[in-house]
């Protein structure tokens, strides 16, 4: 069977070899296998239990990025710390295999609900391809009124060493250096490298980014409908600080998460907004 459920993970398999791991908690993608090799950062210390977002894979941060003082919901929002509904498989076939997941307003625990009382569908669909994954979010605004969010697919990638990766495609963007107190800064370099903390947000991203993991191989990331991309590696005093992160796994995780977050994005009554990513490996 190329999709099967067990204690509330779905298990993706494509006839090429490559498989996916979805957990209904947060519809968190937890592992993309390649060739054998997970190509998705999960922490050792990440809690599964469903009592806190999990600690690596795909995240989804939903509609709040980080915490507003007048929006009472948790950092990053509530889609990644609610269960989500298994719609099922949309396709299956020998070029991909492709699962769907859902989470109403009306799914959600009370709190979350009053902390953001608005009527809305998300839609999460994984595809799953020979060497890529793609992940959509689909958002129908199911009020009469215009409501705005924020989102973001917190993509933490396996690095077998930080002092190997580069991100290519953000040279002479402009981004905000959470670091630095939001400073504005413009990048200058063909190249990112991480040799300390790293907390930024790049504005108007364009579509194509790649990731390089030194000479093992590259990822790239194709994003549709997401205007920013926030990169971010915690080094070693937050990794201290995070209680489900061990010490020393700095070294070997970046996150490059495309998204929508460095202005809110507004959507009228009754409409429907989509975006999402494409990631391969090269
Ligand atoms: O610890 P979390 O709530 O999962 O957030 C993890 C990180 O997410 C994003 O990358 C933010 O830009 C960071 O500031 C934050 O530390």
């Amino acid at each position: 069977m190329p999709v099967e459920e067990k204690n509330k993970v779905i298990y993706i398999s494509h006839p090429s070899g490559s498989t996916a791991e979805v957990a209904l908690y947060g519809a968190t993608v937890t592992s993309w296998k390649v060739a054998g090799i997970e190509r998705l950062f999960v922490s050792k210390e990440a809690i599964r239990d469903g009592s806190k977002a999990i600690r690596g894979g795909i995240p989804l941060v939903f509609p709040i990025f980080g915490t507003k003082e007048n929006i009472q919901l948790p950092q990053h929002g509530f889609a990644r710390n609610s269960y989500w509904e298994f719609v099922g498989v949309i396709h299956d076939n020998n070029e991909e295999v492709s699962v769907r997941f859902t989470l109403k307003d009306t799914q959600l625990e009370s709190k979350l609900r009053n902390g953001w009382p608005y009527s809305f569908r998300l839609t999460y669909t994984v595809t799953l391809g020979e060497k890529s994954i793609n992940t959509v979010l689909g958002l129908k605004n199911e009020d009469e009124d215009t409501f705005e969010f924020n989102t973001l697919l917190h993509t933490y990638f396996n690095a077998p060493n930080i002092a190997d990766v580069t991100v290519d495609g953000l040279k002479s963007l402009n981004f905000i250096d959470k670091v630095a107190n939001g400073i504005k800064e413009l990048e200058t370099r063909d190249q990112v490298t991480i040799h300390s903390e790293v907390d930024r947000i790049y504005c108007n991203v364009p579509n194509h980014l790649q990731v390089n993991f030194g000479k093992d191989y590259s990822i790239s990331i194709e994003k549709t409908g997401l205007k920013d991309t926030v990169v971010w590696n915690p080094w070693i005093e937050k990794s201290k600080a995070m209680g489900d992160f061990d010490n020393e796994e700095y070294h070997n995780m970046i996150c490059v998460e495309v998204g929508s977050v460095a202005d809110w994005v507004k959507l009228g009554g009754g409409e429907s907004w989509t975006g999402g990513q494409t990631l391969c490996v090269l």
